[in-house]
């Protein structure tokens, strides 16, 4: 079959040259079966970034990518106004192989205007502030917990975890102390049962029972350590990812979905879902384990890495753009964020005053819920909640689209994060190195998270190999 309209190269964007006579290699065949010295799995900043370092090396590259685009989880909505972002955004000042890479291939960082601070609480069907949220009727806390907002509790009950020194410390034997469920975490700090289901109606993960103790100790640190402000990149931050792409000389294939990996000793051949076959002396796959539980390996993998890649929870988010006719959250002097235990509402951020536009975040079972709805149906019920908990609202709001990362296969999730009790199998799973078969990505990190940490791991892996080719 023919890859040409699945494929960009360095051809695209230099204009006429072919890639293979810019390599310097013979012109490339329409294979059914090639081989390359190394095949990456997945266009996102792990993949390329891998692909980078070893083409620079001198080694043959292929990057495979199930979806129609690069980068991953990185994706700019280009066709909502403002072009806001569906990943990754926050680029954090000690992002120090981000910012290397932006600054080299010119892409573009600034400091986001600051947000307003707080929230409008919305809690049990009523809007209230922070002041007003102590002596709500719907606040039933118990009474040491009355005075704290309903997004602080969680952190509030995190004081007594271990303080890392370094980031890479939750990988430290004597920390997996705290590998429990963070329900059973939070209650023993002496959590009552509402701060609990308000701590998981919102969590960054999709249930206090499932998440691990040792995933927010860790993301703790990460905090700590952050050191200055965060920065977003101009025009959407998938300008990355197409700037890593268009600096490649190697071939990325687009619509190239892996469905096996068969590891034969002596290299590794790979299936793709159109009947596609490629081999190559080693593979790369950045594939989230959560996507790669549906690619079929026929190869030898510890236990523990076997585990992860069958159980490694990934973050379900889902979220619903609207468009305002005005900046309703600039009239009614409240604070702009809603933060809501009702789940078809979640949190509201806005994304920006001109043009005016909110993004409703969903997390866990309130991801299901509108995961379960059609697109239409379950917009037209936010934005009924929205003018609920805002009536500064009414009749401002318009539904523009929904985007759910656990629908798309290649993602299922947004990012992993530590389940209760597998922390040795995770740590087991980022020391993991293969012969032929290797795995990198955000949830193969050691001392970074999120974008990062993806950039870690692929530079991690990529050394690794370069070691054995
Ligand atoms: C909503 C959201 C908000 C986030 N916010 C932040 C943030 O503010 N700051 C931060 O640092 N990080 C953030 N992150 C995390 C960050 O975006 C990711 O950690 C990072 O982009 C992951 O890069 P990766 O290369 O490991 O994985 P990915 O970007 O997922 O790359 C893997 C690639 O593999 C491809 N693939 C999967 N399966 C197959 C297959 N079978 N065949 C072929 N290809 C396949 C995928 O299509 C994808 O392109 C956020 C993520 C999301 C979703
Ligand atoms: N909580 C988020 O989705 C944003 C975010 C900021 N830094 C991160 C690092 C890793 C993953 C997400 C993030």
């Amino acid at each position: 079959m023919s890859n040409q309209a699945n494929r960009i190269s360095r051809r695209a964007f230099v204009g006429g040259l072919s890639a293979s006579l810019l390599a310097g290699a013979a012109p490339r065949r329409t294979w059914s079966k090639t081989t390359a010295d190394v095949i990456v799995i997945g266009a996102g900043l792990a993949g390329l970034h891998a692909a980078s370092l070893m083409e620079k090396a001198g080694y043959r590259v292929i990057v495979l990518e199930g979806a129609g685009h690069v980068g991953g989880r990185l994706h700019t909505l280009d066709d909502l106004p403002g072009k806001p972002d569906a990943g990754g955004i926050q680029i954090g000042a000690g992002y120090q192989r981000f910012h290397a890479i932006a600054d080299q291939l010119g892409v573009e960082r600034y400091v986001p205007p600051p947000s307003g601070r707080g929230a409008l609480y919305h809690i049990g069907g009523t809007s209230m502030t922070a002041k007003q949220w102590p002596k709500a009727m719907e606040n039933i806390l118990s009474e040491t917990e009355k005075a704290i907002p309903p997004d602080r509790l969680l952190f509030s009950y995190l004081k007594n975890l271990p303080k890392f020194e370094n980031i890479a410390d939750w990988m430290q034997p004597e920390h997996q102390t705290v590998d429990m469920a963070l329900s059973q975490y939070l209650r023993d700090q002496g959590a009552s049962a509402e701060a609990l289901r308000l701590i998981n109606a919102n969590l960054n993960g999709n249930s206090i029972d499932q998440q691990s103790a040792l995933h927010w100790a860790r993301s703790l640190a990460i905090f700590r350590m952050g050191g200055g402000p965060t920065r977003y990149v101009r025009g959407g931050t998938q300008r990355m990812t197409n700037a890593m792409a268009a600096s490649l000389r190697s071939e990325i294939l687009l619509n190239s979905a892996v469905m096996a990996i068969q590891d034969e000793g002596d290299g590794v051949e790979i299936a793709l879902t159109d009947g596609r076959k490629y081999g190559a002396r080693h593979i790369i796959c950045t594939a989230p384990f959560s996507a790669l539980r549906s690619i079929r390996i026929e190869a030898d993998l510890p236990p523990d890495l076997r585990m992860m890649i069958a159980r490694l929870p990934y973050t379900k988010a889902s979220f619903a753009y609207l468009a305002a006719s005005a900046p309703f959250w600039k009239s009614d002097g409240l604070p702009e964020t809603i933060w809501s235990d009702d789940p078809m509402l979640g949190r509201m951020f806005v994304l920006g005053d001109d043009p005016a536009m909110v993004k409703i975040w969903l997390n866990g079972p309130s991801a299901d819920l509108v995961d379960a709805m059609d697109d239409a149906t379950a917009g037209a019920a936010i934005i009924r909640k929205i003018e609920t908990a805002r009536p500064s609202a009414k009749g401002k709001l318009k539904f523009l689209r929904m985007f759910s990362w656990q629908k798309n296969p290649f993602a299922r999730g947004i990012y992993h994060h530590i389940g209760a009790g597998q922390g040795s199998a995770l740590v087991s799973a980022t020391r993991h190195r293969g012969r032929r078969l290797h795995f990198a990505g955000e949830h193969l990190a050691q001392h970074s998270s999120g974008m990062e940490g993806a950039l870690e791991s692929g530079q991690r892996t990529a050394a690794h190999v370069l070691e054995n080719l």
